[in-house]
């Protein structure tokens, strides 16, 4: 690391660098135990690859291993295999071809190249981490796409295939990166009527086949799939209130599933595979469209759902109030405003369909319908005594007062004992089924911790009217919102919906969200990319998963979501100037920035309208999607040279620091080291209050100011607790913990005045420990990929960091750089290790952590959660099996008074022993 600081070099004498008195030996020696270690992994990893090519079905989708051969490095663990006859998509096209809407989802590899990383490696070796999980997966990896067409647009649809090539990465197609090549065996998962009515067309066009998948069983599969793998796919949806519903997957069956597309089917299912069609109405989708049609001179659908947003029902509709002369008929329990006959009011009136608004026509119709729908539903429900009613298919569209209205009807005629609910992906069950029909990718095996949604830009769509950007190419994606700021035209975001408006009274009022709020095109979907990463895992110390909620705010309350909105508003500017900077702050640079910005605001805008959109709504998924957006617009490391600048000045005073601490006794210098790292945690990009506070000082002065400011009590402050756990009491001599995992924030002082400082002291205690670090950059907050040259760093000013890194395999290549070659005994070390958390994010929801923090967590008796992100936005509620200590600084006023009853800059020190 570079000694040219810029500030941090004339700072050496900070507050408690007192005395000099270094207890590290600063002889090191880097001669560690490589060669075993290395022999260790070649001996592992001697598994053969499977040699010959295997065989492959039509529908069957699997890796061709013929000709593997390692590629590069043999005494790798995991070495790169290259698979030269194994197409790059494997399954990955399966559609519904319905009577209104074609919908397709199709599967793309990860473009991302294995990272040649020696830190991934050692770590994988001595947690022994092996890849049999992973390989046991034909797809490694990849994504999940939801599109959809108009079935009158099948050529869009057609195009759309073949731009993306997605019909030569089928099945049977092994040369489809050559132009021109073979799709005669190509076989494509198809259902809906429209696989037997198209496949001529798909053969001409395309030069593939169509193999029919019976609709029925893909409904059934599609949505046992959404239920068991997506967290927040189930909603109940009352009075304009949106609520998801945590499905346990081993109490899902038995159920009702309620398809409404052109027709309605109700399925009773017992299992996978396990159904039987109980009923149906011909009354549907297709009815409303066709009446309305009819009745209105509507051009679409969503035309039409747009006109019933401004409608007025009682116009057309007899109400109870109609014949009661205003009054309820409150003995059978009906409400003046409940409809006794839908259009019925048009008998009596002497009136002409011109005479009818078609707004009021489009309302009754729809509450008429949905209305029906419900009530069969119920009924059948009853009849098999079944007490959740799923309802999917394209014709609710995520529609407020649809999903109302037919909740209304489950609701009063069960008298509240069935529910119904709603599925985010609700068009594509179908299409979903047929994909996991492709027997077998190992899809169906995977499990909610497995699938990371995310929300790109333009991502869900592409037929029909052009809703968002093109797919993929990100220089179209930026064109496209640029277009949109020109035109002065609101920019859609990804997953738009229809309003959250309340319908009033159970549905049976006029809806209260006017037109003005619904979206030109109601047709909106609620899905995102579904990243398959089978890596993930559940962290294993949770106490109990099932109820883990990582968020502490909850942005369902719109007076929590303003203000975070309006936060996060004002650090856009300073944010985009940051990003643009990191990347040279050329043109392209300034087009990106701007697009992130538009980008990011148009995902604010449709949160602020519709906060349940992506899913329930917590403040981490907020920080999480603004990082996720920095990233689709290719801002990969927006704070790199601030995390350098910071790094290298914290460095510079590290070893007066430890002087210093190694001069204190043990209790004095436990507070000292809580103290140091809660006074560090200042160093926060990512809050409004510290980025104005860097503009009066430098680091090392803000270090000094932060440190002084540490009187305790603190505002949470178990550090008595965690003095009798660490030191005993006249009683109880205390057992030093086995393994530490410590989750670790920011960088510069934070990281290496703060934590690692920390780190040090418990491995002089004898306790393991394994900084567990973001994987992907998130504001300053140190990587996974960045903390071996720190701490390699840091190393060289002290002996007990050195040989517990050496220990823990971390100074393999960092030793390089370390002058001093004289003799260490590793072996008398406990090992210092780093891993990755498995996020990007200054968040960390521990529902899905990498598998070497799984692994990791195995041994580990003592988690500490640093930091606002990991241990107040996320994890203060979260009890784990092992003691916990939670430590930050509270850098924002509103969250010190909401959560600590305190004032911002006030401190947590929150010990909570296993539970
Ligand atoms: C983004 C953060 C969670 C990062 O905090 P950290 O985890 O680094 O302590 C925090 O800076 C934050 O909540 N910022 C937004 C609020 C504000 O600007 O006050
Ligand atoms: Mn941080």
């Amino acid at each position: 690391m570079a000694s040219n600081l810029t500030e941090g070099h004339q700072e050496h004498n900070i507050e408690i660098a007192g005395h000099i008195n270094n207890i590290d030996d600063q002889n090191s020696n880097h001669n560690s135990d490589t060669t075993t270690e290395k022999e260790e992994l070649r001996e592992k990893d001697m598994s053969p690859i499977a040699g010959n090519s295997i065989h492959r079905s039509s529908s069957r989708p699997q890796l061709d291993l013929s000709g593997a051969a390692i590629q590069g490095n043999f005494e790798e663990k995991d070495p790169t295999i290259l698979l030269p006859n194994q197409s790059d998509d494997i399954s990955h096209l399966a559609l519904d071809i319905g009577g209104s809407l074609i919908k397709l989802v199709y599967f793309s590899r990860h473009e991302n190249q294995p990272v040649n990383d020696s830190r991934r490696r050692i770590i994988k070796a001595r947690l022994g981490i092996t890849n049999v999980n992973r390989r046991s997966y034909p797809i490694l990896g990849g994504r999940l796409h939801f599109v959809k067409f108009e079935t009158t647009k099948i050529n869009e649809c057609l195009d759309f295939i073949y731009s993306k090539q997605l019909h030569r990465g089928g099945m049977d197609s092994r040369d489809w990166q050559s132009e021109g090549s073979n799709t005669e065996n190509t076989v494509i998962k198809a259902t809906g009527g429209g696989a037997y009515k198209f496949a001529d067309l798909f053969k001409e066009r395309l030069g593939i086949s169509i193999e029919k998948e019976d609709e029925m069983n893909c409904l059934v599969s599609g949505a046992n799939f959404l239920l068991k793998a997506i967290r927040h796919e189930a909603f109940t949806h009352m009075e304009g209130h949106k609520e998801f519903v945590q499905i346990d997957s081993n109490e899902l069956f038995p159920y009702l599933l309620v398809n409404i597309g052109s027709g309605v089917s109700m399925i009773k299912v017992d299992g996978d595979g396990v159904f039987q069609r109980v009923s149906g109405t011909n009354v549907g989708g297709g009815t409303y469209w066709g009446l309305g049609k009819l009745l209105t001179k509507c051009k679409s659908f969503d035309e039409l759902l747009e006109l019933s947003q401004r409608g007025d029902n009682s116009t057309i509709d007899m109400l109870v109030g109609d014949i009661y002369g205003g009054m309820d008929y409150s003995k059978i329990g009906l409400s003046a405003s409940t409809i006794a006959s839908s259009f019925g009011k048009a008998i009596s009136e002497n009136k002409d369909l011109e005479d009818y608004r078609p707004e009021d026509i489009s309302l009754s119709l729809l509450r008429m319908i949905s209305y029906n729908i419900g009530q069969i539903a119920y009924l059948n429900a009853l009849r098999f005594g079944l007490n959740r009613i799923f309802f999917g298919g394209f014709f609710i569209r995520g529609h407020a007062y649809t999903m109302d209205t037919i909740s209304f009807a489950v609701q009063f005629w069960s008298k509240g004992q069935a529910q119904a609910m709603f599925l985010r992906h609700e068009g594509f069950l179908g299409a979903l089924g047929a994909f996991m029909s492709y027997e077998k990718h190992g899809l169906d095996d995977l499990m909610v911790h497995h699938l990371v949604e995310r929300f790109p830009m333009g991502a869900p769509y592409i037929g029909g009217n052009v809703h968002g950007p093109p797919l993929g190419d990100l220089n179209e994606k930026i064109s496209w919102m640029a277009k949109f700021v020109q035109k002065g035209t609101e920019i859609t975001a990804p997953v738009p919906m229809a309003p959250p408006g309340t319908t009033g009274l159970g549905g049976f009022e006029v809806p209260s969200s006017r037109g003005d709020t619904l979206r030109p095109d109601a047709s909106k979907l609620n899905v995102g990319v579904l990243h398959l990463v089978p890596s993930l895992e559940v962290f294993p110390l949770l106490a109990d998963p099932k109820t883990y909620e990582p968020n502490t705010i909850d942005l369902s309350d719109h007076g929590e979501l303003d203000y975070w909105f309006t936060v996060l508003s004002e650090h856009m500017p300073d944010l985009v100037d940051k990003a643009v900077a990191s990347e040279g702050g050329t043109d392209d640079a300034k087009r990106r920035g701007d697009a992130f910005a538009r980008a990011f605001s148009a995902h604010m805008a449709r949160l602020m309208e519709e906060p349940a959109a992506y899913g329930k709504l917590g403040l981490a998924n907020l920080l999480e999607l603004r990082e996720e957006c920095l990233r689709e617009f290719h801002f990969l490391d927006v704070y790199r040279s601030i995390k350098q600048r910071e790094n290298e000045a914290s460095l510079a005073v590290l070893q007066d620091l430890l002087m210093e601490l190694d001069s204190m006794n043990e209790e004095t210098r436990m507070l000292t080291l809580i103290e140091g790292v809660l006074a560090a945690n200042i160093f926060d990009w990512g809050s409004r209050a510290c980025v104005d506070l860097y503009h009066e000082g430098t680091i090392i002065e803000i270090y000094r100011m932060s440190r002084n400011k540490m009187q305790r009590p603190w505002r949470v402050d178990d550090f008595d607790i965690l003095k009798e756990r660490m030191f005993g009491s006249s009683e109880k001599t205390p057992r030093p913990y086995k393994r530490a995992l410590l989750f670790v924030d920011n960088s510069g002082a934070d990281i290496v005045l703060g934590m690692l400082p920390l780190a040090r002291e418990l491995l002089r205690r004898g306790t393991e420990v394994v900084l567990v670090a973001n994987s992907l950059p998130a504001l300053n907050d140190v990587t996974a990929m960045e903390l071996p040259d720190i701490v390699a760093e840091a190393a060289k000013h002290c002996d007990i960091l050195r040989r517990a890194a050496e220990a823990g395999g971390l100074l393999v290549d960092a030793m390089v750089n370390i002058q001093d070659d004289s003799p260490t005994n590793t072996s008398l070390s406990v090992p210092l290790m780093v891993v990755e958390n498995g996020c990007g994010s200054p968040c960390i929801d521990l529902r899905q952590v990498s598998s070497e923090l799984a692994a990791a967590a195995k041994d580990a008796d003592l988690v500490i959660l640093e930091g606002m992100g990991r241990a107040l936005h996320t994890n203060f509620n979260a009890k784990f099996k092992c003691d916990a200590l939670k430590l930050a600084m509270v850098k924002n006023q509103r969250l010190a008074e909401k959560l600590i009853n305190g004032n911002i800059y006030d401190c947590v020190c929150r010990f909570e022993a296993a539970s």
